[in-house]
């Protein structure tokens, strides 16, 4: 069921953005018995929530990235826990089939290491109660949104001192920011951390094909924060990068391998070379917990492999020959040799070196 939010996209947040401290948006809640989720879908022509009452209609809301974004999965799983038990009781579900909904939410997105982190901490508690599994959602909402302002701080930091305290232009990959997280963003929570300090130019905005978080979803936060931003499609950013007219690239990460290797929404890699050929500083930001310190390299990653429409179809429109088949990988890899900075939580983690404040 799909309920209107207020204050919709007509409206704006600007004076919301410019306090620090206001949370940008919150696009996953627990409701009582129920999970509100921002349709992502919808935006940016509508801000409007679902009510989700079942787990598999989480599931579907996940697979279709109604609710998305690593932090936002990892939230949304928890409380996904918590809705099983409520569930199981109004449906009377046994242990089994409880355990078999649970483990079909873990894996509704592979490769975001966050979802099945935010479902076995909640599924850790069950034994508490209800209340108690809740508590894990929220609490890791408040982490997450304290994780990201204290990354837009040290990204910010970082990045000037690097290229000097000055208006910048940043180019950014799909969508890091208060959609894909709790409440602030981590690559955005830089360019918000950055544009509250007055040193954004301009953002370059990869529109991120097939299903477009740039275009609907980033460019739609920074509407709301006053940040002036250009669209553009995936295969400008080399040459507007290798062109001169990026000064730094900043793009978050679903899974992070324990030798750095960082993987995130498809197109990634290539901004990374194009960064790496151009001498342009290719800056990753995400929380700690995201580092999947049990994954020695990236071999061992899932890279999720989504349905071929997703690519054939614009707007519902086939834009392939009939028969044509796709390749659509939800994300790469970029390795830790092209990442200049990893900032999270904890501070800046440069190439081949452990987390310095
Ligand atoms: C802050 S995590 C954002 C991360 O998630 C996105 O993937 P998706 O839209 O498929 O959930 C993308 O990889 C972003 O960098």
């Amino acid at each position: 069921m799909s309920v209107p939010r207020p204050g919709g996209p007509s409206a704006t947040r600007r004076s919301r953005a410019a306090d620090r401290t206001a949370p940008a948006l919150r696009p996953v809640a627990w409701a009582g018995g129920s999970i509100r989720l921002l349709d992502q879908t919808l935006l940016p022509d509508r801000l409007a929530d679902l009510e989700i009452h079942r787990v598999d209609d989480l599931i579907a809301a996940i697979r279709r990235l109604a609710v998305r974004g690593a932090p936002a999965l990892g939230i949304a799983g928890a409380y996904g826990v918590a809705l099983a038990i409520v569930q199981a009781a109004r449906e009377g579900w046994d242990g089994s089939t409880f355990t078999a909904a649970v483990g079909r939410l873990r894996a509704a997105r592979p490769t975001a290491v966050a979802l099945a982190q935010g479902v076995d901490a909640a599924y850790a508690r069950i034994d508490d109660g209800l209340d108690a599994v809740v508590a894990v959602g929220g609490a890791l909402a408040d982490a997450d949104e304290r994780a990201n302002r204290a990354i837009g701080r040290h990204g910010a930091d970082w990045i000037l001192a690097r290229l000097g305290d000055r208006p910048l232009r940043v180019l950014t990959h799909c969508n890091t920011g208060a959609l894909a997280t709790a409440a602030w963003g981590t690559a955005l929570g830089i360019i918000r951390e950055l544009h509250a300090r007055g040193r954004v130019e301009l953002v370059y905005v990869d529109e991120t094909r097939p299903l477009l978080q740039g275009s609907r979803l980033t460019a739609w936060e920074l509407a709301q924060a006053g940040i002036d931003y250009r669209v553009q499609v995936d295969g400008a950013a080399a040459s507007a990068i290798v062109g001169g007219l990026v000064d730094v690239a900043i793009v978050g990460a679903d899974r992070i391998a324990a030798n750095g290797d960082v993987a995130n929404k498809i197109g990634t890699l290539g901004v990374a070379l194009a960064c790496a050929h151009a001498g342009v500083p290719f800056v990753v930001a995400a929380s700690a917990s995201t580092i999947d310190e049990e994954s020695a390299g990236s071999a061992a990653m899932t890279i999720e492999q989504r349905p071929d429409d997703e690519v054939l179809l614009v707007a519902g429109r086939r834009v392939a020959p009939p028969g044509a088949r796709a390749h659509n990988p939800a994300f790469d890899v970029t390795p830790a040799g092209l990442v200049d900075a990893l900032i999270t939580e904890q501070g800046a983690r440069l190439p081949a070196s452990p987390f310095t404040r």
